[in-house]
């Protein structure tokens, strides 16, 4: 049975990267994702607003929507806190399957939990399940058209408070307009426009920032 590009990139890690070391982990990855093999990670170059994102909000609980192979749970782990942690929900068991082993490589596991399943079904469990009181930072990278309905429930679930930072990768490619238009419009968010170009292409893309004021 012939492998999957996920699994071929996980591979090249296995090989090329220095297990242990988160930087290692994502430079491999967009080495090999920029010469061989296109593939959705978020990249280096959005991927930077992200480490600074990340930094500014200096997180001691993060959330991220849309796993994929692992490389922002990867790259947003290794910026986090002594006893911060990440909760990461991938909902393709075959992405899930890939991330987990990337995310052990790396060697922080001990700072990420991946939820397996669909985000309008993990987010409500969130407090109860997941012993979470509210998030300091939201990564949404899963797909365009939850991102208005997950951060609406997100708000409903009482998961936000006054100062809690949410970042939304590809707002304009694939395009995520009704996402903008709603947290742009809402008087609970000030919002950051970061423009930026689509992963390992020059096509135009961009991150928006969304910081909840209560
Ligand atoms: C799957 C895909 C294909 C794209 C594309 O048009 N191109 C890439 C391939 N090249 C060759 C042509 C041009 S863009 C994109 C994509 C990019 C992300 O960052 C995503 N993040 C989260 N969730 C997504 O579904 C997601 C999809
Ligand atoms: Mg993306």
């Amino acid at each position: 049975m012939n492998q999957s590009k996920e699994q071929r990139i996980l591979n090249f890690v296995l090989q090329n990267a220095v297990r242990g070391d988160p930087c290692s982990v994502v430079d491999t990855i967009d080495k090999y994702c920029s010469q061989k093999e296109w593939a959705m990670n978020v990249g280096d170059e959005k991927g930077k607003v992200l480490d600074k994102t990340v930094e500014e909000a200096n997180p001691s609980v993060a959330l991220e929507l849309g796993t994929y192979c692992g490389y922002s749970a990867v790259r947003i782990s290794r910026l986090l806190k002594a006893g911060a942690r990440l909760l990461t929900v991938e909902f393709n068991p075959e992405f899930a399957a890939i991330a987990k082993q990337m995310i052990e490589f790396a060697g922080v596991q001990d700072k990420v939990k991946l939820l397996e399943g669909p985000s309008e079904e993990i987010i409500p469990q969130l407090k109860k399940k997941y012993e979470v009181d509210t998030l300091d930072f939201v990564f949404l990278d899963h797909w365009k058209d939850r991102y208005t309905p997950d951060t609406k429930l997100l708000q409903e679930c009482n998961l936000l408070r006054k100062g809690s930072v949410l970042l939304a990768d590809n707002v304009i490619f694939p395009g995520a307009p009704d996402f903008l238009n709603y947290v742009r419009k809402s008087p609970h968010f000030q919002c950051t426009n970061y423009p930026s170009h689509l992963e390992y292409m020059q096509v135009e893309d961009a991150m928006e920032k969304a910081v909840f004021l209560g």
